[in-house]
């Protein structure tokens, strides 16, 4: 069981994840959401914690699943920057942790998890939902969903233009 927790760190993330085993992983967990079925996901709304002092909020996401043994949370500082700012507006670690002992297993760079799994649920709902034949994507904002959303979105579709 115990020994130190695996600390995963940013590049090593971003070597592991892709987009094309990420997207049918989500559409599995998300159809299993759906289910309703505790023994599949138990996933409380996620808490937040006020840091009014620094015009931000702290989100605690934990998340269960019994029948595939993951337990974990995702902690995420996001704030409102000052125009201009160079400050990071969102900042998140992922904890896995063991279900039977509740050590923690694994330290997870959460930002580019964050940036991934947001483009790719965006995808999947796109999948559903954009019209066929649809030819130009449209992106509101530059910054990192921004770029998540590009990478994802060009990956899976073929558009004629990007706005
Ligand atoms: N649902 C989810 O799971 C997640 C949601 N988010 C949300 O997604 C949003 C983007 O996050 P992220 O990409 O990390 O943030 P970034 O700070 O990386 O990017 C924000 C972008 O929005 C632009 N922007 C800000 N204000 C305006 C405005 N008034 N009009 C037009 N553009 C504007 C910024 O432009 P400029 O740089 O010029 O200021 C920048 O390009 C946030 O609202 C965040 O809370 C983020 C992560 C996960
Ligand atoms: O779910 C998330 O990771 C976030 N929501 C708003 C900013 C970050």
């Amino acid at each position: 069981m115990a020994g130190p927790p695996v600390i995963i760190w940013e590049h090593e993330v971003k070597q592991l994840l892709r987009y094309k085993e990420l997207i049918p992983r989500l559409e599995v967990a998300l159809g299993k959401f759906s289910k309703r079925d505790s023994a599949e996901v138990i996933q409380p709304v996620r808490t937040t914690v006020p840091l009014q002092k620094h015009s931000g909020f702290l989100g605690v996401m934990p998340t269960y699943m019994e029948n595939d043994g993951v337990l974990c949370s995702k902690l995420v500082c996001f704030y409102k920057r000052e125009d201009g700012s160079t400050l990071p507006a969102t900042q998140a670690t992922v904890l896995l942790l063991d279900p039977e002992y509740g050590n923690v297993k694994a330290v997870m760079d959460g930002d580019v998890i964050t940036a991934m799994r947001t483009a790719a649920v965006s995808a999947i709902s796109a999948k559903m939902l954009m019209p066929p034949g649809a030819e130009v994507l449209a992106i509101l904002g530059a910054g990192h969903q921004a770029l998540s959303h590009y990478n994802v979105f060009t990956e899976i579709f073929s558009f004629k233009e990007v706005r």
